[in-house]
């Protein structure tokens, strides 16, 4: 047959495919995790065009020429088909938002390529309302009763595909599986329940007096609070979770596995939204830039609880106790494979959720404290007079917790995030209904400054937590540690450790911005990663025994 004769159907026949492609087997189901097999079955069509071209034209370049056109041919068809249904046809079309949101959610990881997420939230928000479709599937709801919604009791919500991040790693934090959840979130109660919180107390106490020790070796050289915070968390995490001592805050050095977790964050952060992007890097490019930081951040954690499970414990209680427990009383009904898969997934979330989260808010208090000294006076006040040691009486003062409660509302730690996908019978929302299988986010942030939900919304005012509570409109718009089954359960911990630093930290000293800091770096570098990434805060303590 002569070149070219008889194919003057292939390009109607590619466009075909494009379509039936679409909605034969795309616009079914979940795809995150097959996007290698995505680009294999596709280089495996067009290889076995390319062979059937060979036999009509003989030239090469011919017949790439007409490769590449059935390819335009079919990519064409498969994206217009994809437009079209998601701008007219879809379940979500009768929601309003950016319209180029509904096409693609790429739209949304190009304008939070800078980890501004919490920013681009909120102008999402004051442009289009309460309720808005942000992608294909996708509604994001800028309303109190979302987190109720979300997560509350009784809720029928699954975690979405972001939470297939560490696959093939699972634990109890990222499953999506509800019943799987449940039976792991006991092991992780039990590693922070209030017994094994009364061995935790005095063991962080000890690294506070560190902390302290360690601030005063800087004497008035300005004290980078990220560098120094992030020491503090580490140890703590390391103590909790291995009881194990990093010795970081004594001997003012940064373990590297503090930078491989912010750099593997800041490759995760922007990519949230578009999880396939991450994971076909993960998948694809191990070795390069932070794709190589992920993996070695996952090594870091899989290793140091594998060397846990070697060594035993210390005689000390830890979290690894129970996720060891749980690793041995699932040998007979789970693989080996499966059960170090889900030990490393553990180590892994333990790692980011107990050391980065209380870093970014403490971060912030010091900021705030510097900022407004009349604040930082208050709870001397109230600190100076009180046992540090005693939980319960750390727990019980009102400036002191008001502090701490603004500045994680203001600076939430986990921004956005905390995806869910909508149960069997949808949700029901002021009388709106979202549909079954609809992802649906309620981004923190935006929440925690609503004037709707707040009086002065952006005001540091920690007296709206105890006398002026007509401050708080709805108190339903305050959820830093989320809420309902999938609450922190590391909340009971996190508050301590912040309120027993901020304790002896300003019974010990007074706290200013060094001279020249510019004040507004913290929130013009500010990052949604994840977790918050405060831009930097450079502050002088003065002991207070020569200020007094
Ligand atoms: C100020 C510090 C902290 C904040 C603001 C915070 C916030 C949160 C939020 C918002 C969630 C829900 C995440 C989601 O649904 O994807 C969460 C879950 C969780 N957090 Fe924290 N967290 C903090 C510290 C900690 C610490 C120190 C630990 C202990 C290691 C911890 C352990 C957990 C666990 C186990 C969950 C999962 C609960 C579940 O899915 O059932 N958190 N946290």
């Amino acid at each position: 047959m002569a070149p070219g004769q008889g194919q003057q159907h292939l390009p109607i026949l590619a466009i075909a495919a494009g379509v039936v492609a679409h909605h034969g087997l795309f616009r079914h189901g979940e795809w995150h995790l097959h996007g290698p097999h995505i680009i294999a079955g596709h280089l495996a069509l067009g290889g076995a065009t390319a062979y059937f071209l060979t036999r009509f034209d003989d030239a090469p370049a011919d017949v790439f020429g007409r490769l590449a056109v059935l390819a335009a041919a079919y990519f064409g068809a498969l994206f217009s088909s994809m437009t079209i249904y998601r701008l007219f046809f879809h379940r979500l079309s009768s929601f309003h938002g950016p319209k180029l949101a509904a096409v693609t959610k790429l739209w949304h990881v190009w304008h939070v390529a800078d980890s501004r997420n919490f920013l681009f939230q909120e102008k999402i928000h004051k442009k289009y309302g309460t309720i808005v479709r942000t992608g294909p599937n996708e509604m994001t709801l800028f309303h109190p009763a979302a987190i109720d919604l979300l997560d509350g009791f009784g809720n029928e919500t699954t975690r979405d595909v972001w939470y297939d991040i560490v696959r093939p790693r699972s634990s109890a934090v990222f499953t999506r599986d509800r019943l799987e959840h449940k039976e792991g979130r006991k092991f992780w109660a039990q590693g922070l329940s209030s017994k094994a919180m009364n061995d935790y107390y005095p063991r962080i106490t000890g690294l506070v007096r560190d902390l302290s020790h360690c601030i005063g070796t800087f004497g008035a050289t300005p004290v980078d609070l990220d560098q120094v915070m992030s020491w503090y968390s580490w140890d703590i995490m390391g103590e909790v979770l291995f009881g194990e001592d990093f010795n970081l805050t004594r001997s003012r050095v940064t373990h590297p596995g503090i930078k491989h977790r912010d750099r593997a964050l800041a490759l995760a952060g922007p990519l949230g939204d578009a999880i396939w992007i991450a994971l076909l890097g993960f998948q694809l490019l191990p070795s390069v830039g932070r794709v190589k930081d992920w993996h070695r951040m996952l090594h870091f954690c899989e290793d140091h609880m594998l060397s846990r499970l070697k060594r035993g414990g210390n005689g000390k209680i830890d979290m690894a106790t129970y996720f060891i427990e749980e690793y041995e009383n699932t040998a007979k009904t789970k693989t080996k494979t499966t059960r170090d898969l889900h030990l490393s997934g553990t180590a892994v979330t333990a790692v980011v959720a107990g050391s980065d989260t209380t870093r970014a808010v403490l971060i912030a208090i010091w900021w705030f404290l510097s900022k407004f000294p009349e604040h930082a006076k208050k709870v001397q006040a109230e600190v100076d007079n009180v046992n540090t040691n005693d939980a319960n009486a750390l727990a019980a003062l009102p400036h002191l917790n008001g502090v701490i409660n603004e500045s994680l509302r203001l600076v939430p730690p986990v921004m956005t995030g905390g995806n869910r996908i909508t149960g069997p019978n949808g949700m029901l929302i002021d009388d709106i209904l979202i549909p079954p299988g609809v992802k649906v986010t309620c981004p923190k942030y935006v929440l925690h400054r609503m004037e709707s939900m707040w009086v002065q919304p952006n005001d540091f005012i920690p007296e709206r937590w105890y006398s002026r509570p007509e401050l708080i409109l709805d108190k339903r718009a305050f959820a830093p540690f989320s809420a309902g089954a999938r609450y922190c359960l590391g909340k009971n911990m996190a508050l301590h450790s912040l309120r027993i630093a901020v304790a002896i930290l300003l019974q010990d000293y007074d706290v200013d911005f060094a001279p020249g800091y510019d004040e507004e770096t913290m929130w013009r570098d500010m990052r949604d990663q994840v977790t918050c990434q405060p831009g930097a805060v450079h502050c002088v303590f003065r002991p207070r025994k020569l200020t007094k």
